[in-house]
């Protein structure tokens, strides 16, 4: 999500705002007219709340009084405990929705630390506010009786993946500069991002998302997509691998060991294997034969550096996923493959990655300023 500021995102940008654009809402339908107006992305790792401000004039001083509290509360970091941070600079202004033009706020905390968010919003009362919340990702589904039941807080529960790709044409509409690529270059420290033009309502393209586990789409048109692939090894299996192996403790720090790291001490080569290029079937001496292949006797885990060992868990679930996606492109008959998902937060290394993997095959590889975020 993620330097000059992706679920969305974080992420979950995507998600997060989608969880207000994802319920079709029209005038008729919005919950109950009243402001504030919230979405909530409830993922496998991240729970993202996005909250609309409106910067027109209120329509009653009820509606002043509440929107000024709930922007008081909401708009500190403090609020959120350990885990929680509103991302400013994710900030959408000027966005209008159902007639109503505001600033969209992004907030974030691990969805392992619910239990505070609902303490937290017994504390101001929530529900007197506000009595339903649009609510998107799986536990939309896993937490809606607790909402209920603590909070008598309604979810108004939409799909992930229309939300996804509602967002995620919501996004690069309404924002200038939105997508970005990579130029070729050999490293990532050595050349900057470019900005890139998605002509997103051309279709068919891939959207892949990177969360907790990996969906792969394949959209036809804004209302017309279908799921044709995934993959249980994704930010997750990231961020749990570097835990255990390294001892870090958060996302932010399993990529700051990572790009410290050479992964080419943890995995295992062709040449590795075959002393040079296995030239019959094209495969390169450096390229990795077996991710965490030089990893298998005690001694080798006792000399490894957590720096190396998290460059290798980063690179191995990144080129796993590109792997799964190549095929797709050709299937779909499409060049343009767009990555989102929190996975790529702060994460230049994955980026680049996936986009050398794409255009070594001439496709490319689109991103998400939203989705890059770094305060
Ligand atoms: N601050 C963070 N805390 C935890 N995971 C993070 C953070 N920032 C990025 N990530 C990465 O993003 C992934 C979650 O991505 P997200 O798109 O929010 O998926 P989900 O909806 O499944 O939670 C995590 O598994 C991790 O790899
Ligand atoms: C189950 C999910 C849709 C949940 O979404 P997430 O919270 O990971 O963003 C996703 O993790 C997924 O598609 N997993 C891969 C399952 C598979 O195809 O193997």
């Amino acid at each position: 999500m993620i330097k000059n500021g992706l679920r969305l995102i974080s992420t979950g940008l995507t998600n997060v705002q989608t969880a207000l654009r994802g319920c079709n809402f029209t005038s008729a339908k919005l919950p109950g007219n009243a402001m504030p107006w919230f979405g909530m992305d409830i993922g496998g790792t991240l729970s993202k709340l996005v909250f609309f401000e409106p910067k027109d004039s209120p329509t009653t001083q009820t509606e002043d009084e509440i929107l000024s509290n709930v922007t008081q509360y909401l708009t500190k970091n403090s609020a959120y405990g350990k885990s929680g941070h509103r991302h400013a600079h994710l900030q959408m202004d000027n966005v209008q929705i159902c007639n109503r033009l505001g600033t969209l706020h992004f907030i974030r905390f691990l969805t392992s630390e619910m239990n505070n968010f609902l303490d937290l919003s017994k504390k101001i009362g929530m529900a007197d506010n506000v009595p339903t919340v649009c609510a998107t990702g799986g536990g939309a589904y896993k937490f809606e009786d607790i909402f209920k039941n603590e909070l008598n807080l309604k979810l108004r529960k939409c799909d992930e993946l229309d939300s996804l790709i509602r967002g995620l044409l919501f996004t690069v509409a309404s924002n200038n500069n939105e997508c970005y690529s990579w130029p070729q270059c050999t490293e990532y420290e050595q050349c900057s991002t470019q900005e890139y033009t998605f002509q997103y309502n051309e279709y068919p393209f891939i959207v892949v998302n990177i969360g907790s586990g990996v969906g792969v789409l394949a959209v036809y048109g804004p209302n017309h997509y279908k799921r044709i692939s995934g993959t249980c090894i994704g930010g997750g299996t990231f961020l749990a691998l570097c835990g255990g192996l390294t001892g870090c403790d958060t996302f932010d720090e399993a990529i700051e060991l990572a790009a410290k790291g050479d992964n080419l001490k943890i995995d295992q080569l062709v040449q590795d294997i075959y002393g040079g290029d296995y030239s019959k079937i094209g495969l390169p001496g450096r390229e990795i034969a077996s991710s965490f292949g030089k990893m298998n006797s005690k001694d080798k885990w006792a000399q490894a550096s957590p720096e190396d060992v998290a460059r290798a868990a980063l690179v191995g679930v990144t080129k796993n996923i590109s792997s799964i996606v190549r095929p797709w492109a050709i299937i779909e008959k499409t060049d343009r493959v767009c990555f989102v998902g929190n996975f790529l937060h702060v994460n230049p290394i994955a980026t680049k990655l996936l986009s050398d993997a794409m255009m070594d095959y001439g496709y490319k590889a689109i991103f998400l300023n939203h989705e890059r975020f770094k305060e």
